[in-house]
């Protein structure tokens, strides 16, 4: 934090802000979208009729998938911009030093587009997808399961249960994606360093030999700690808008 402002001021924080704002609500709805389908599709019961008869956590797991393995698609040349913008890490352009290799974040898109084709787009694609897939499952496993430990049978959760469950439920899949997420990332810059991995499998033999096994890890600690209350808020509002418009 502290190289951060003393390199590039308070607005070093905010590297590769505006286009996870322009996303987060195309990739939310879709994987709220899909795992609530999904789960009518595999249950024959509405959001409210499910309180009193709860799914089965087999099937909450399968939805959730299926909503990951879907939002991963829509997420995944946001996020390359996400990480492009935030590597940049040179101070903020003085008069006479070189400009940055990245304007903002449409000139990123395009730059990448030019250099890589479309598909530089979806560099990393797959490694988030498998990040997403099996770890969103586990996402509303995690929430599902919290709400039912604190919740009368066939009551509605409190609002203090679905932010306590949907932070817990944001921590537990951040650590099961995290191993995937630092893959994901180094894959999604080496286009840019011209440091070819031979594959996904390439990548993590390479990054654990060079830095030991923490090197999966890397990032949990802040991840956890904005997970909780992103997530919290992410289910309050989940389930708010679906009482008031269901
Ligand atoms: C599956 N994975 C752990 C990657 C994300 C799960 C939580 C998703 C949420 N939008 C967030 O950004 O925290």
């Amino acid at each position: 934090m502290v190289k951060t402002y003393r390199h590039e001021s308070l607005l070093g924080f905010f590297k590769g802000m505006s286009f996870p704002i322009a996303s987060i609500a195309v990739v939310n709805s879709v994987l709220f979208g899909v795992y609530s389908n999904a789960l009518l599709a595999l249950t024959a019961t509405s959001h409210q009729e499910r309180r009193a008869q709860p799914p089965s956590y087999t099937h909450v797991f399968i939805a959730g998938c299926t909503g990951g393995f879907l939002q991963a698609y829509c997420l995944a040349p946001f996020d390359l911009i996400k990480v492009r913008l935030q590597n940049q890490t040179e101070p903020r352009a003085k008069p006479g030093s070189p400009p940055p290799r990245y304007r903002g974040p449409v000139h990123c898109a395009a730059s990448i587009f030019q250099a890589e084709g479309p598909r530089g787009l979806f560099r990393g694609a797959w490694a988030l997808t498998l990040r997403d897939t099996p770890t969103l499952g586990i996402y509303f496993v995690t929430y599902e399961w919290l709400c039912r430990q604190f919740t009368p049978d066939g009551q509605t959760p409190s609002s203090g249960t679905v932010l306590v469950a949907g932070g817990f439920a944001g921590i537990t899949s951040w650590v099961a994606a995290t191993p995937l997420d630092v893959i994901k990332s180094r894959m999604q810059m080496a286009g840019l360093k011209q440091r070819a991995y031979g594959g996904l499998l390439d990548c993590m033999v390479s990054s654990a030999r060079q830095e030991g096994l923490g090197v999966f890890f890397r990032g949990l600690t802040i991840n956890s700690a904005r997970a909780f209350p992103v997530n919290a808020v992410t289910f309050l509002s989940y389930e708010h808008l679906l009482l008031s418009w269901g």
